[in-house]
């Protein structure tokens, strides 16, 4: 098969995959960054690239936001918001920040395949997006599509935050048309 022939199947399972995903979870998720004074991402791998990109955009649009592991994020506190993204919802280190997080009383969203996993069960909102890890045996719930890996997981996790910043972005009368105010200027 030819890459542009990958990317229309891609594109079509990525639609599949997303028109699957909880309303209701996503609203719980778009409140409580709502409320939240400080956001904290964390996630490994690409995983870990997809809520960057989503973090950037969360600062772009006036979230105080910090990326777990970078040497100037500063204390979790009661309160502060968690969001994960993990495929497997095994990765270690990822579960042990979200078992922190709520030692600290803080809330925990979680990005994953698996709501059942080690991660989902310590997640107060749980977006389970229904794609492929490469991470887990195959089975009728961890099934592959045309891309490799956690690829299909991860491109939903991207556009699903690109949506969500335009839902909150709109509510904040921020024009998304032009370039956002916040962006570094120092490039
Ligand atoms: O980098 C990753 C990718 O699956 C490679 O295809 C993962 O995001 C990384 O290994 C973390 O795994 P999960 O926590 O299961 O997302």
């Amino acid at each position: 098969m030819e890459s542009f022939q990958i990317v229309v199947q891609a594109v079509k399972e990525l639609s599949e995959t997303l028109s699957k995903v909880d309303k209701t979870e996503v609203t719980k998720l778009v409140q409580a960054i709502r409320h939240s004074k400080r956001i904290f991402l964390t996630g490994a791998g690409r995983s870990r690239l997809m809520l960057q990109a989503f973090a950037m955009r969360l600062m772009h649009i006036g979230f105080q936001v910090y990326i777990v592991g970078e040497v100037t994020t500063p204390a979790f506190l009661a309160g502060d918001l968690l969001i994960a993204a993990s495929a497997s919802g095994e990765t270690k280190s990822i579960l042990q920040t979200a078992r922190k997080a709520k030692e600290y009383q803080g809330q925990v969203a979680v990005f994953s395949i698996f709501p059942e996993s080690s991660l989902g069960e310590t997640a107060d909102i749980l977006v389970k997006i229904p794609a492929y890890t490469d991470k887990l045996p195959s089975s009728a719930e961890n099934k592959m599509g045309i891309l490799p890996g956690g690829s299909m997981f991860e491109e939903a996790v991207l556009l699903l935050g690109d949506a969500l910043i335009v839902e909150l972005a709109s509510e904040q009368q921020i024009d998304t048309s032009k370039a956002f105010a916040n962006h570094a200027n120092l490039e």
